[in-house]
């Protein structure tokens, strides 16, 4: 028996479901840095004043009720922040599937959580699921078809990072341009037959692809100069003591850094 549904659909070209998401700054919450869970909703709802387009909130503490309470107040904030801007801002669950299915936000999961295709099959239609891609042989198995590829890579990490220890060996900015370019090269994933999104951090096609670790106001311009549509932050907007401002200041910097000349080309 045929299965006809969308995501299993071998050989076409899979929904666009980050179309319009503006992805270039991408915060991940951290309660410690934040200063407390209950801290978490209201630096969420500043930074999204400040230009932060999609959050994830990640909470490795606690279990699934207390991150489902604590989710759905951060998601009710940046949903507040969304409504005073006009702005649509995606919220998604780290690693946590039932969580993410029971409020219907976004997923992302690493390398070392449930496996991307069972969370993909698991997940709504409509929702989003992102992957950890550490490495090209990560990122060559993730986009190796036939079945759904990821709606957006977090390439990891690009610096090490105190905030996360437990990494695989930091790519630096060539080698998350390699994987960006490659999953942009992907054309039968999410944005295989997107147009360019609008100047908000989409490339032409393919796989979108944000870089995470280390990554801040002195760094940002390096990943600017690289393919990735935009950088993921945790300490840079959680441990600032405005994250409003550090995220406006984040976003600053990678749009100076975009409108600079590539390397080796007159200004
Ligand atoms: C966008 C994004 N990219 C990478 C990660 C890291 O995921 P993972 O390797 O599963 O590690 P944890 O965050 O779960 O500790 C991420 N969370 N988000
Ligand atoms: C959540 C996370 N994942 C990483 C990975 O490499 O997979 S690095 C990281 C934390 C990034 O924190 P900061 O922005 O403070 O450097
Ligand atoms: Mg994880």
């Amino acid at each position: 028996m045929s299965d006809a549904r969308p995501d299993r659909a071998v050989g076409e070209a899979q929904r666009d479901r980050g179309a319009g998401v503006d992805w270039r700054l991408y915060l991940v919450t951290d309660p410690h840095l934040g200063g407390g869970r209950d801290a978490v909703p209201g630096i969420a709802y500043e930074a999204v004043l400040g230009g932060v387009g999609v959050v994830q909130v990640r909470d490795k503490e606690g279990d699934d009720d207390e991150f489902a309470i604590h989710a759905v107040a951060v998601a009710e904030a940046v949903a507040r922040a969304c409504t005073e801007t006009g702005r649509v801002v995606p919220v998604f669950v780290n690693d946590r599937l039932d969580v993410a299915r029971e409020l219907g936000l976004h997923l992302h999961v690493g390398q070392r959580d449930i496996p991307f295709a069972r969370a993909r099959s698991a997940m709504p239609d409509h929702l989003m699921v992102g992957l950890s891609i550490e490495s090209d042989a990560q990122l060559g198995a993730a986009l190796a078809g036939p079945g759904p590829v990821p709606d957006v890579i977090g390439v990891s990490p690009v610096w090490a990072t105190a905030t996360k220890t437990d990494t695989a060996a930091a790519l630096g900015p060539e080698g998350a341009d390699r994987l960006a370019r490659a999953a942009h090269a992907h054309r039968s994933g999410g944005g295989g037959v997107r147009e360019a999104d609008g100047g908000v951090g989409g490339a032409a096609g393919g796989v979108r692809a944000v870089g995470i670790g280390g990554v801040t106001p002195a760094t940002v311009a390096r990943l600017a100069a690289t393919e990735l549509d935009g950088i993921c932050v945790v300490s840079a907007i959680m441990a600032a003591p405005d994250p409003r401002a550090a995220a406006a200041e984040l976003i600053a910097r990678w749009e100076a850094g975009k409108s600079l000349p590539p390397k080796g080309e007159p200004a």
